[in-house]
């Protein structure tokens, strides 16, 4: 079926409302996953970029137009926001798709997401008006006591690849919200989506400064944006490993910061389930979903043992159905990893497995028909102990690892058994037993009888190696507001703690 094609527009820094080349004029090329081909570039931001963006967003501030607006003023921005995505969405779409491997279909999806995000935050941009100033009754005469919720000033947010434009709206949709200004940096591999949100905000009249994107690497832009010392807090999603540089880079201003860094969730299946098929596909979306390229990806599956054989033998003939293809072709359900490197890191991860042992039932290799772009087929590994690597760490990619359990215990234990903590999933129709799991889960995010479905209403993060912060739910936006306590003395008496002269 012909490809539809779409012309990736060329464009610099987003910066004070209007786009500007960066200092040093270095460019990053965008190399689509699906045919390894160059098909376009992005400016590569430096920390000269960094200074002048941090600068315009605290210009915003400090302005009428953006610093002193109410929740409503900000709320009619990110409806426009909306309206524009959604003009748009088609198109969007497909540029997320060539830019990150991402399929069509879920493309689209993410588009819809990213509307819904800026109005839900709309609305809560408005209710936030009545929420400003909340008294506080001490029942004492002699004070008058309030809080104050205010934003927290200017805003680095750092974001991944593998819902480019979806998790950079999870972070700027609060923080405008709140009436912070906001620097966006995201990831070198997908920027592309980014980068039109900022012709977006352009077209829809957002004060200069108030919105700043700027792409390029992560230790040439995003470093100095966390190390800026006017920039008041950093909002990240990405490795651990980043995390990590993030944190430590933060802490020598006492800068916050959240993180929503990977995970290694597991999905435990009970023999008592109703519906074989629905479990299966609850199965494979958790995992082979965006290519597996997610944080919360349910990829390690423990299956009890009563049921393991047929239950395999069932996914497996799910899996064979998985249509792999060009990303934009209709009905395509698995595209390519979104960069060689990812591609690469996949594959020794499956090599890794087999050299210590494990089984490859299905998968572990390039797809026949698809002679080029990081394509992975969906992969599952069994004969796994939890010393492997392959059970231990985060591969980002379409691949399940299998064990099985007899009891509870050994299913909670084996659950529990990761350095991550983001999400869990349990399919059992003992609705009991699915509240004994859900208190046992040392996780963020419980799916009982699914996993994945996201909904921006309910807080998403995790614990452990998987970060510390919320995003989404109103949890998004105490991300990027102060508290200020006020205190007030209304008396006209001494405070007589010390003798008067
Ligand atoms: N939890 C999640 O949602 C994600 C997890 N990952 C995991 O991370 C692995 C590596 O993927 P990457 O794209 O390299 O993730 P990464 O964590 O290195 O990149 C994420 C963002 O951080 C920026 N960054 C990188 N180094 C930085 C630094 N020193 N200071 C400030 N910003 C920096 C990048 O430019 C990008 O915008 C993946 O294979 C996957 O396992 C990757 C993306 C998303
Ligand atoms: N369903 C949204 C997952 C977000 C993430 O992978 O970071
Ligand atoms: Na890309």
């Amino acid at each position: 079926m012909a490809i539809p094609n779409v012309r990736i527009p060329s464009r610099q820094l987003y910066i004070d409302g209007e786009w500007r080349e960066p200092v040093k004029k270095n460019r990053i090329p965008i190399i689509s996953p699906a045919t390894e081909e160059t098909i376009g570039d992005i400016p590569a931001a430096t920390e000269e970029d960094v200074d002048i963006a941090v600068e315009a967003a605290r210009r915003a501030l400090g302005r009428d137009d953006w610093g002193s607006t109410t929740g409503a003023q900000r709320a009619k921005y990110l409806r426009a926001i909306a309206a524009k995505i959604l003009e748009r969405k088609s198109e969007l779409a497909k540029l997320e798709s060539l830019d990150c491997g991402k399929t069509l279909f879920e493309a689209a999806w993410d588009m819809d997401d990213v509307a819904a995000c800026f109005e839900y935050y709309a609305d809560l941009a408005e209710a936030l008006d009545s929420k400003r100033k909340t008294p506080v009754d001490l029942h004492l005469d002699s004070f008058k006591t309030y809080v104050l919720r205010e934003p927290i000033g200017v805003v680095g947010l750092i974001t991944p690849w593998n819902y480019p434009l979806l998790m950079a709206t999870w972070k700027v949709a609060p923080a405008l919200a709140a009436g912070c200004a906001a620097i966006l940096k995201p990831s070198e591999l997908a920027s592309i989506t980014c980068l039109e949100l900022g012709e977006i905000c352009r077209e829809v009249g957002l004060p200069p400064g108030a919105l700043n994107i700027l792409t390029g690497l992560g230790p040439e832009a995003g470093a100095p944006l966390v190390s800026h010392p006017h920039v008041d807090k950093i909002a990240f999603t990405g490795s651990g490993a980043t995390g990590v540089k993030i944190m430590t880079a933060a802490a020598q201003l006492v800068k916050p910061v959240t993180l929503e860094l990977g995970g290694k969730s597991p999905i435990v299946v009970f023999d008592d389930i109703d519906n074989l098929d629905l479990v299966v596909e609850w199965t494979l979306f958790g995992c082979f979903a965006n290519a597996g390229q997610v944080c919360s990806a349910t990829s390690r599956l423990i299956l009890q043992e009563s049921i393991a054989s047929e239950f395999l033998e069932r996914l497996l003939l799910w899996i064979k159905n998985i249509k792999i293809s060009d990303p934009l072709e209709e009905d395509c359900k698995l595209g390519p990893v979104v960069s060689s490197g990812q591609y690469e890191k996949v594959l020794k991860f499956i090599s890794k497995a087999k050299d210590e042992g494990a089984t490859i039932l299905c998968g572990g290799e390039r797809p026949q028909h698809m002679k080029k772009g990081y394509y992975v087929q969906p992969t599952i590994i069994t004969d796994i102990n939890t010393s492997m690597e392959i059970w231990k760490e985060e591969v980002f990619g379409p691949v399940l690892c299998v064990k099985t359990f007899k009891t509870e215990e050994e299913a909670i234990e084996l659950a529990n058994d990761t350095k991550y903590g983001l999400a869990s999933a349990i399919m059992s129709k003992d609705l009991e037993r699915c509240e004994r799991f859900t208190k046992a889960f040392q996780t963020g995010i419980i799916w009982l009888n699914c996993s994945q479905p996201t909904f921006m209403q309910l807080p998403w993060g995790g614990r452990k190696r998987s970060g510390f912060g919320r995003d989404l739910g109103e949890w998004g936006l105490e991300n990027y507001l102060n508290i200020k306590q006020v205190t007030q003395y209304t008396s006209d008496e001494a405070w007589a703690f010390y003798k008067s002269p």
